[in-house]
């Protein structure tokens, strides 16, 4: 039987303000008492996984071990079909950190930048298919853990749109429609994004009476 969260606190293993913010959405209807890594001042594991499972469990178990509370890590990333699947589990390695106005981020333009590249190399036929992947993993400080994965299937597309969202989503087109996601409303991307279909399968677990 997988271990169930009670509604106390819960610990957002994530350092990417974006992400944060579409999980306290999704999680908001719950009654989860959200606290993130970032706020308990929690260093950022080295995700040294080779997987999305792998590196949401890691995240995951590492929070819980440093807040003694349960924990929900998220692992995602974006895979092109032409590319053989990548920059799949590396999706935030391709973006280097750089220096904003003083601040240490990544740099988005330049990782979809790459991607772009590596499809026109393949000509302008190229299959421009590709999905988001999204793992879920939750860890107690017991050494209990539960696992859910969502994926959502999509267009590669150029250049960037919208300003919506975060990391590569002024290049994702959902498959229906024709906006990028960074053109879609936050409540819309919930019901159709590979994060909105992890968590679907995380709440009619963890959540159900
Ligand atoms: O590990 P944490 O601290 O959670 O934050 P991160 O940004 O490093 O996150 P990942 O290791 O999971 O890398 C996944 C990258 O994939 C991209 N990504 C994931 N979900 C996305 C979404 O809904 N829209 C756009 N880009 C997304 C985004 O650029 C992320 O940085
Ligand atoms: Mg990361």
């Amino acid at each position: 039987m997988t271990r169930k969260l009670d509604r106390g606190r819960l610990v957002i293993a994530t350092h990417n303000a974006g992400k944060l913010r579409e999980i306290s959405a999704l999680l908001a209807p719950y009654g989860v008492d959200c606290v993130s890594a970032e706020e308990l001042g929690l260093p950022e594991p080295e995700e040294t996984g080779t997987t999305f499972v792998e590196n949401a469990l890691l995240k995951a178990r590492a929070a819980a071990q440093a807040a003694g509370l349960p924990a929900l890590a998220d692992d995602s990333g974006l895979s092109v079909t032409a590319l053989g699947g990548r920059p799949g589990v590396y999706t935030a390695d391709w973006a280097e950190r750089q220096w904003f106005e003083g601040e240490p981020g990544r740099d988005w333009y330049m990782a979809m930048g790459k991607v772009e590249g590596l499809l026109c190399q393949q000509g302008p036929e190229v299959d421009r298919s590709c999905w988001f992947s999204c793992t879920l993993a939750i860890a107690w400080p017991e050494g209990d853990e539960a696992v859910y994965e969502g994926r959502v299937d999509g267009t590669f597309s150029w250049p960037p749109r919208g300003t919506m969202g975060f990391g590569y989503d002024p290049v994702f087109v959902p498959n229906g429609r024709s906006e990028a996601f960074a053109q879609i409303a936050p409540e819309e991307k919930h019901a159709i994004s590979h994060r909105a279909d992890a968590f679907r399968k995380l709440v009619a677990e963890q959540f159900s009476d």
